[in-house]
C-alpha cells in the first residue's frame, strides 16, 4: 500500500511506498520486488537499484511558472492553444507493458508471436487505465502486436478526457486516403494511435513457443536466465536486449522524443523487453543494472520530460491512481480541470 499527501500550496506530493511496480519474475509468475534505493529528484535522473526495503519518496514540485499541458481541456475557449503548447515546458510519458497474454499464462516464450490477452490481462489493462485516467494523453504508440494494442485500447476506455483513440493507417496510399477524417473538431477529440514493429517484444528466436520451465530444466537455469535477462547474449537465433534496443530506442529517439519536445503527452504500450531497453535508456541503467529490471504486466509507469530530461515519477502500487503518481503542478491542474468539467 502507498500513503500519499498532496500539499496544494507547495505542490509537493509525498508518496510512501513499499513497491514501485517492478517485479522479479519466476517464469511469468510475478513476485513484487520493492526498490532498494530509488530516488526521485527533479532534474536528476537517478539509477534504480533493485532489492528490498521500504522507501519514502518526496517529489518536489516543479516551478510555478510552468504552463499548461497541451490539451484544450485546460482552456476550452482559449484560442491560443498552440501558443500555450509552445510555452509548455513539460510533457508526460506513460510506459505500459501489456496485460497478461495467453502465453504468459502458459509460461511460454512469446517474443514476436502475436498472442492476445487473457481475461486477467483484459482486467489488468482496464485497471491500468483507471490509474492513468487523469494523465493527459495526446498520442499513443503501440507495438505491432495485438497484446499491446488491446492493452492501450482497453486502458483508454477508462480515460476521463474521453478522447477517441484512432489507429493511424499509413501502410499504403489507399489506407491513408480511406481513413481520412474530414472534421477538424472531430480530429481534436481524437488521439492518434501509431503502431510500430520497432516496439515489438524482442524476437525470442528458437525459444518462441517453448515452455520456460521446461527450457530451464533442459538447458539449465543459469543459461536460460542469461538468454532472458542479459544485455548482450541472444537466445538461439533471436535478439539480445542490445539488439532489441537498437530498434526500440532508435524509434523512441527518432519518433517519440520529437513529439515530447513539441509538448505532446505520450503513452507507449509495449513489451517486457522493448520497454526494458527504453527504460535502460531513460534511467541510464548499465548493462549490469538492467539484468534485474523486471516489469509487471499492466502496470503503467510515468515519466515527465522536462528540459530535455526524463524524470521518473514513481509507479502505481495502489488500486487507484491517487497514490501512485507524483503529479507535477501541470498534471495536478489538468486533473483539477477534468474534475471541474466532467464531475
Ligand atoms: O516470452 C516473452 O516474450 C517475454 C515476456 O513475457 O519473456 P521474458 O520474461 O523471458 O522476457
Amino acid at each position: 500500500m502507498a500513503a500519499t499527501a498532496f500539499h496544494q500550496a507547495t505542490g509537493i506530493l509525498q508518496i510512501q511506498s513499499h513497491s514501485l511496480g517492478l517485479r522479479q519474475e519466476i517464469g511469468d509468475g510475478a513476485v513484487r520486488l520493492p526498490l532498494k534505493s530509488f530516488k526521485l529528484e527533479l532534474g536528476l535522473s537517478k539509477r534504480a537499484c533493485y532489492g528490498s526495503g521500504q522507501r519514502k519518496l518526496s517529489v518536489i514540485q516543479a516551478s510555478a511558472s510552468q504552463t499548461s499541458v497541451a490539451d484544450p481541456v485546460l482552456s476550452p475557449s482559449n484560442k491560443n492553444t498552440s501558443e500555450s503548447r509552445k510555452k509548455s515546458n513539460e510533457a508526460a510519458l506513460i510506459l505500459i507493458r501489456h496485460g497478461e497474454s495467453l502465453w504468459n499464462e502458459k509460461n511460454l516464450f512469446t517474443g514476436c508471436v502475436d498472442v492476445p490477452l487473457t481475461k486477467r490481462g483484459v482486467e489488468e489493462a482496464i485497471e491500468a487505465g483507471k490509474k492513468i485516467s487523469n494523465i493527459p494523453i495526446d498520442m499513443i504508440y503501440t507495438s505491432a502486436l495485438i497484446r499491446a494494442q488491446m492493452t492501450a485500447m482497453l486502458a483508454m476506455t477508462q480515460h476521463r478526457r474521453r478522447k477517441v483513440p484512432i489507429v493511424i493507417h499509413n501502410e499504403s496510399e489507399q489506407a491513408r486516403a480511406w481513413s481520412q477524417i474530414f472534421s477538424e473538431d472531430t480530429k481534436k477529440q481524437s488521439i492518434p494511435v501509431i503502431q510500430a514493429w520497432q516496439l515489438n517484444e524482442r524476437m525470442y528466436g528458437e525459444l518462441q513457443g517453448l515452455n520456460k520451465q521446461e527450457t530451464a530444466d533442459r538447458y539449465g537455469k543459469e543459461q536460460v536466465h542469461e538468454w532472458r535477462r542479459s544485455y548482450d547474449i541472444p537466445p538461439p537465433n533471436g535478439e539480445s536486449l542490445e539488439m532489441c534496443a537498437e530498434r526500440a530506442v532508435a524509434y523512441f529517439k527518432g519518433e517519440i522524443v520529437p513529439q515530447l519536445l513539441s509538448g505532446k503527452n505520450v503513452m507507449i504500450a509495449a513489451h517486457g523487453n522493448s520497454l526494458r531497453s527504453i527504460i535502460m535508456y531513460l534511467d541510464k541503467l548499465t548493462s549490469q543494472e538492467v539484468i534485474s529490471l523486471e516489469l509487471s504486466t499492466g502496470i503503467p509507469m510515468l515519466y515527465i520530460f522536462k528540459e530535455g530530461k526524463f524524470i521518473r515519477r514513481g509507479s502505481p502500487v495502489g488500486p487507484s491512481e491517487a497514490g501512485p503518481y507524483a503529479y507535477t503542478r501541470t498534471l495536478a491542474l489538468y486533473r483539477q480541470k477534468l474534475d471541474e468539467m466532467f464531475n
